[in-house]
């Protein structure tokens, strides 16, 4: 217990894995917390100070599964080994920790998901803004950046989404980040410039940082040296595969705050599913190391125009040499390599990373082949990338057997023929089985004992077994070993010389390989950047390969990047309502254009029923706009794209009560974030602003914010609404069209046509659609009376948008005239009143007024 304490002591803020002999225990809260995260026992061993001590254990060979719940669950674990060996340590064997699993730092396989990036992140905080480093220790990145305020700030963790975030203990935090998971608070001196700058100098053995393009960049630097720090702290080893550090600076990118990716379902949906979402759909890579740059790019749209059409004409190239079925193909037997690599560099790569890698070494001339005669600058680029790596594939191919065991403890792991002084201590345990068939024979013989049998076990070594019965014909040089219930076990001069070389050959074999192994990893470490850009390569030409599938298999098009001020798409379709519906999808065009005040058209007002497809043509158009610049092919029959520096949007999506606002506040600091941001080059959604208060409230704030985006923003935007009144707003020269979806009535039941037509939609089907949900028929003919009525008020001469009710300070009920007279005459029926009951329901109605 004193060891325990003092380990503790150190690493107060963990759960301790203690190692005992086969079990990792864990004592006091740690084994509390431990039993209800992982629902293992909880009990108790011995007493200090007279009370028992709570104790909870995973045993050490299935460790790995218990760690990988409590690093997903956000926990840290600091792992406590026995140093040397129990059998030879006096009293006590010392124990130490090792290291500290934390969620943010993981490499092992076991504990990482293979289709996600987990990062480590440190943000510091300055008068300028924020600096924020993130590194992915399992892929070997390092990068920087420095944003200027909280909602930057808030839209790159919603990119980046780290596992671990470091913040410097203090108050002040934004919401965003301080309600986070998986955030840890850190001395705020930790995150100071100076140091940060000192400790890259010395993590990278450089004079200066000039060559990372960071240099100046002070809050950049604090959160990397802040960053450093910890990962040094809690790995315990160098970590020589970070080999760099790159900024990733926001104005390279479309810029989509927290909100924008939440609405569109990028990667999840609300409800958490991540199956029916653009990932879902556009993720078919190949490997691993394909998924996760896929995922980077959707989540990180270029504004640099050559990159994205680079990509787009590798696909295109890609496609019509029909080359991306075979690029796939080949990519089938490649595995993660990207991490293996990383794994190397660590030297806790396992003896089946070696034979991937090997094995993808040995595919690259099948990839190269697929590429080889398509002419596109970014293929070639990815191919010379790719490197010459055949005499590495050899020397591997050469060295490791084809299918190593998991583990390398137990040797078998260097292929026969590598090394001779291996071959041969092989040998001579391999020959040991004839030599004791022999000695048994040879025995036998000359006991004159037909039963004797040579064996071996684990304890004693080598014996020859004599039964019972014939033991005092044991001949004299026979040394007793071990006495059985039926049986003597003897051992002889002979045999005890055999048994040590044949030991010692093992275990030299053993030493041996282990030393052959440390040397491969030592030659794979001497080359690793070629192999780090040749991994690179790949995962990019899976993703590239991915798109052109894609764009086959779902017909989508090349979309072009034009200069001119313009969004304009034919037939533009959803790519994951149209997988996920069994009727055909309707196509619609979207049409945006011109910086000329008097003759653009940079507003559409879409009006149309519910459920008539409003959401869903919104949602297309961002997620083609997006698409076209991660470098895909768009779902549409053609597109043609100016620029674009952001995408936002305001969709209704549930409260936002974990951060403790209501429905409306969402709704409106999100607008006021789009009317804040929006340019001229920006592409916004607006989905029935307005609907969370109280109606002229509403369409008061609907007509404000349209006028201000049209007006002063003048950015693209699509504006829902179901606010007829806002179809006034399309004038000559405004900017603003009106568009809308269409249903007819067949019956009871509504058709709705999902096309998109020009002008304003008549009338909007509320409660028709209520029907069709299924609404009591007896509330649906109630409101039915009410809308009689309400048009009725609404086509009274008071304007309901004047000057005079928009400045009007109150706040007005839409019922509030009159409303007990109204519910009385609501709830009467004529069809069911005799000419009495109605006389009489008559003078109540003029009692109430
Ligand atoms: N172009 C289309 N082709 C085929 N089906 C479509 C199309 N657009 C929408 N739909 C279908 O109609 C459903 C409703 O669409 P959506 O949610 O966009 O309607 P909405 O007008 O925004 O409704 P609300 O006003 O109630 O929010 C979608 O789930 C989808 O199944």
């Amino acid at each position: 217990m004193r060891q325990f304490f003092a380990a503790k002591a150190e690493h107060p803020d963990v759960l301790l894995f203690f190692r005992m002999g086969d079990f990792y225990e864990l004592f006091y809260d740690d084994a509390r917390k431990a039993a209800r995260l992982l629902d293992i026992t909880l009990t108790q061993r011995g007493s200090s100070a007279g009370q028992p001590i709570p104790m909870a254990g995973v045993p050490a060979h299935a460790y790995e599964g218990y760690l990988a719940r409590l690093v997903a669950l956000g926990e840290s674990v600091a792992i406590c080994e026995q140093i040397g060996d129990p059998a030879l340590a006096k009293g006590l064997v010392e124990r130490k920790v090792v290291r500290i699993v934390t969620p943010g730092t993981v490499t092992d396989e076991a504990l990482l998901q293979d289709r996600r990036d987990t990062l480590l992140m440190a943000v510091a905080r300055g008068k300028a803004g924020y600096g924020l480093a993130w590194a992915d220790l399992a892929g070997g990145r390092f990068l920087v950046n420095e944003v200027a305020n909280d909602d930057q700030l808030e839209a790159e963790l919603a990119r980046l989404d780290p596992a671990e975030l470091l913040v410097p203990d203090e108050e002040g935090w934004p919401a965003g980040l301080a309600g986070r998971g998986g955030i840890r608070r850190r001395a705020p001196w930790l995150f100071d410039a100076d140091s940060g700058r000192r400790q890259l100098l010395q993590f990278f053995n450089l004079h200066d940082l000039g060559g990372f393009g960071i240099e100046g960049r002070h809050l950049a630097i604090a959160a990397a040296g802040a960053l450093l720090g910890y990962v040094e702290e809690t790995q315990k080893q160098r970590l020589p595969h970070l080999t760099s550090i790159r900024v990733e600076t926001s104005d390279g990118a479309i810029a989509m705050n927290a909100a924008t990716r939440r609405h569109l379902e990028l990667d999840t949906r609300v409800d958490g599913d991540t199956r029916h979402t653009l990932l879902g759909v556009l993720d078919t890579t190949v490997t691993p190391m394909g998924g996760r740059l896929l995922r980077r790019w959707l989540h990180r749209p270029l504004r640099d125009r050559q990159v994205v059409t680079e990509r787009h004409d590798a696909v295109e190239r890609l496609i019509d040499a029909r080359a991306d079925a075979d690029v796939r193909d080949a990519f089938r037997g490649l595995g993660d390599i990207e991490r293996i690599l990383s794994r190397v560099a660590l030297r806790s790569a396992r003896p089946r990373d070696l034979s991937t890698l090997r094995d993808a070494l040995l595919l690259l001339p099948k990839v190269r082949a697929a590429l080889d005669g398509i002419d596109s600058p970014r293929l070639l680029a990815l191919c010379a990338e790719l490197g010459e790596h055949d005499a590495q594939a050899a020397w591997m191919a050469r060295a490791i057997v084809a299918q190593p065991p998991l583990l390398a403890r137990d040797g078998g792991v260097i292929a026969e023929g590598y090394d001779a002084e291996l071959d041969e201590l092989r040998l001579l345990s391999t020959n040991a089985d004839q030599f004791l068939i022999d000695l048994e024979a040879r025995e036998r013989e000359s006991s004159g004992i037909p039963t004797l049998k040579v064996g071996y076990n684990r304890v004693h070594g080598y014996y020859i077994e004599i039964s019972k019965g014939q033991a005092d014909k044991a001949p004299v040089h026979y040394t007793r070993r071990q006495t059985l219930t039926g049986a003597e076990r003897y051992i002889t001069e002979e045999l005890k010389q055999f048994e040590d070389k044949v030991l010692s050959a093992r275990e030299r074999a053993l030493s041996r390989e282990k030393l052959l192994y440390e040397q491969i990893l030592d030659e794979l470490n001497r080359d690793l950047e070629p192999l780090k850009r040749a991994a690179g390569a790949l995962s990019e030409l899976d993703v590239l390969a991915c798109f052109a599938e894609r764009a086959r298999e779902l017909d989508w098009s090349r979309p072009t990047l034009v200069d001119d001020a313009v969004i304009r798409i034919e037939r533009g379709r959803h790519p994951v309502v149209e997988a996920v519906r069994d009727a055909p999808f309707e196509p619609n065009d979207l049409i945006l254009d011109g910086d000329d005040r008097e003759t653009s058209r940079r507003m559409l007002v879409i009006t149309g029923p519910n459920m008539g497809g409003k959401s869903t043509y919104m949602r297309q158009n961002a997620l083609i706009v997006l698409l076209a610049h991660i470098g895909s092919f768009v779902p549409a029959s053609k597109a043609e794209l100016g620029p674009i520096d952001r995408i936002l949007t305001r969709i209704g999506a549930g409260d936002d009560l974990a951060r403790g606002q209501s429905t409306f506040m969402v709704e409106m600091s999100e607008t006021s974030y789009i009317l804040h941001h929006a340019t001229p080059q920006s592409l916004v959604l607006m989905d029935e602003i307005g609907r969370g208060t109280s109606t002229y409230d509403g369409l008061a704030l609907a007509e404000a914010c349209a006028r201000h985006l049209a007006h002063t923003n003048r950015c693209y935007t699509l504006f829902a609404t179901h606010y007829f009144e806002l179809t006034a707003l399309a004038q000559p020269g405004s900017g603003i069209a009106n568009v809308h979806l269409d249903a007819v009535e067949h019956g009871d039941t509504l058709v709705f046509m999902h096309a998109v037509k020009d002008g304003p939609a008549d009338r909007s089907f509320g409660l028709q659609v209520a029907a069709l949900a299924g609404l009591p028929k007896s509330v649906v003919r109630e409101a039915r009376g009410r809308l009689a009525e309400l048009e009725q008020r609404r086509n009274d001469p008071a304007p309901v948008l004047s000057a005079q009710t928009l400045d009007a300070p109150q706040q007005f009920g839409l019922f509030a005239p009159n409303s007990a007279a109204l519910d009385a005459l609501a709830a009467i029926d004529p069809d069911e009143l005799t000419p009495k009951q109605a006389l009489e329901a008559l003078y109540r109605l003029k009692a109430l007024e």
